[in-house]
């Protein structure tokens, strides 16, 4: 309970149940606690109630500065989206109908190549951000388009109103079905130097680049090197697809034949770093999953794309087992929901699937799938110093959570306790029960303008 920062200020004090995971605990619930949240955005001290005298003293607040979460509220860390396409949200909820390389030469190449008119790039990748901020996504891992500026744009966006993000200009020098959606090779290095120089320089202070490369059949051979070494030389991150449905993958064979697996083509390019996070991996060999863990790469695994695109049901078990980080994804459009709370059930959904098929499949509980949209998807990104639970240093960014808001859609029962309340939010929540959303503390939903 030391005050060692003489500086820092108290800016916000919550009194009442607190629930988070831990790398030992899938949840924890701390009850009748305070926790105190200083100027810079940083959790200053979680203590037992019982000690909130000595916390007056020693931080300088006064007991009316404390916020009382009611008998029905929690504050849990807020949700990391590990994967979504924040370019495709214009028709999330549509155009699920086809499998995967159909469905993006259909439907998602033609709309992408949109982005160029930045009136409609600022109206979809407004909503999107507002959208997935309302639902409880602190921070996502977004891929734009090609196009710079409209990818620039998307950063400053999720800045102003107060998201984390991570943001990928796309890199794709091959496509035959839609030939006007793709760069030259050096357009697309000197238009991805330029958008991370360009990000960089805003400073803001929660938003930054991501190397991303489409996915292998997308990109040549000397554009992925490149890719790989601008992330090195800058040590980024970098976000890309992987493994996703079975005829990618056999196209990848044919596409790299001197590569022994899909995750051999981006060892070999140097993109699998401990930065790095691929979606789906549906159909990785526990081979790869060893390179995954090797290397450090982590995996997005994306449950509603997965089904609605019939791709496959990755065994988020066995990813576990291989001590590879894996986050959620909500994958926007391939998945319907820009939800993070449908991306936990779609993965209980998909693990119950496996157990049906297998008997001696062990399903993924509740408290496991919470940690994976919270902590899970911090270490995916590497954030995890930063972001993921509450722990004293990291930024607080949380959810205040009532089921009981009126008209909403959880009823509870006499002698519910906080696992059961927790449980049905998972469940049952949407985001009227997100009353309040902090990211580094500021409080960004209601949003100032309603
Ligand atoms: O789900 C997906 N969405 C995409 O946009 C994409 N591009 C390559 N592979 C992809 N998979
Ligand atoms: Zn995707």
């Amino acid at each position: 309970m030391n005050r060692n920062d003489t500086t820092a200020r108290i800016a916000h004090v919550f009194r009442g149940t607190f629930v988070h995971s831990t790398p030992r605990a899938a949840v924890e619930i701390l009850q009748n606690c305070v926790l105190g949240v200083d100027d810079k955005g940083k959790i200053a001290f979680i203590e037992k109630h019982q000690d909130v005298v000595s916390l007056l003293e020693i931080w300088g607040f006064e007991t009316s500065d404390i916020k009382q979460l009611g008998q029905y509220e929690f504050l849990m860390p807020g949700m990391v989206d590990t994967h979504i396409h924040a370019s495709q949200y214009s028709y999330a909820g549509t155009a699920l109908d086809l499998p995967l390389l159909e469905w993006l030469n259909t439907y998602t190449f033609p709309v992408e190549a949109k982005y160029k008119d930045l009136d409609f790039a600022n109206d979809v990748y407004t909503k999107v951000v507002r959208r997935t901020l309302k639902n409880g996504t602190t921070t996502a891992c977004y891929f734009a388009t090609i196009h710079t500026d409209a990818s620039l744009l998307l950063g400053e966006l999720a800045d102003r109103f107060g998201q984390r993000a991570l943001v990928g200009k796309v890199c794709m020098d091959c496509n035959s079905a839609v030939p006007q959606y793709k760069e030259s090779p050096s357009e697309c290095k000197e238009e991805t130097d330029r958008f991370i120089k360009e990000l960089l320089k805003k400073e803001y202070p929660n938003v930054k680049p991501v190397v991303t490369p489409r996915f292998a059949p997308s990109c040549s051979s000397s554009l992925l090197s490149e890719l790989g070494e601008i992330a090195n030389n800058n040590k980024l991150h970098v976000q890309s697809h992987i493994s996703e449905n079975k005829e990618e993958v056999e196209l990848v064979k044919t596409l790299f034949p001197g590569c022994k697996s899909y995750t051999d083509v981006y060892l070999k390019h140097n993109l699998l770093t401990d930065r790095t996070i691929m979606a789906h991996g549906c159909h990785l060999t526990d081979e790869e999953l060893e390179i995954f863990r090797e290397t450090g790469s982590a995996v997005s695994h994306c449950p509603n794309s997965n089904i609605s695109i019939c791709s496959g049901m990755l065994n988020v078990r066995n990813v576990l087992n291989h001590k590879v980080k894996l986050g959620l994804g909500t994958d926007v459009a391939g998945g319907y929901s820009p939800s993070m709370l449908d991306a936990m059930r779609r993965t209980l959904d998909t693990s119950k699937a496996l157990t049906i098929q297998d008997p001696q499949h062990k399903t993924l509980s509740f408290e496991e799938v919470f940690r994976l949209a919270t902590l899970g998807g911090s270490e995916a990104l590497s954030l995890d110093d930063q972001i993921g639970n509450f722990v004293v240093g990291k930024d607080f960014d949380a959810l205040r959570v009532n089921v009981c808001v009126p008209d909403g859609p959880i009823d509870l029962f006499p002698g519910e306790g906080p696992k059961v309340i927790l449980e049905k939010f998972l469940n049952l929540g949407d985001d009227r029960n997100i009353t309040e959303v902090y990211m580094a503390g500021r409080r960004v939903v209601p949003f100032p303008d309603t």
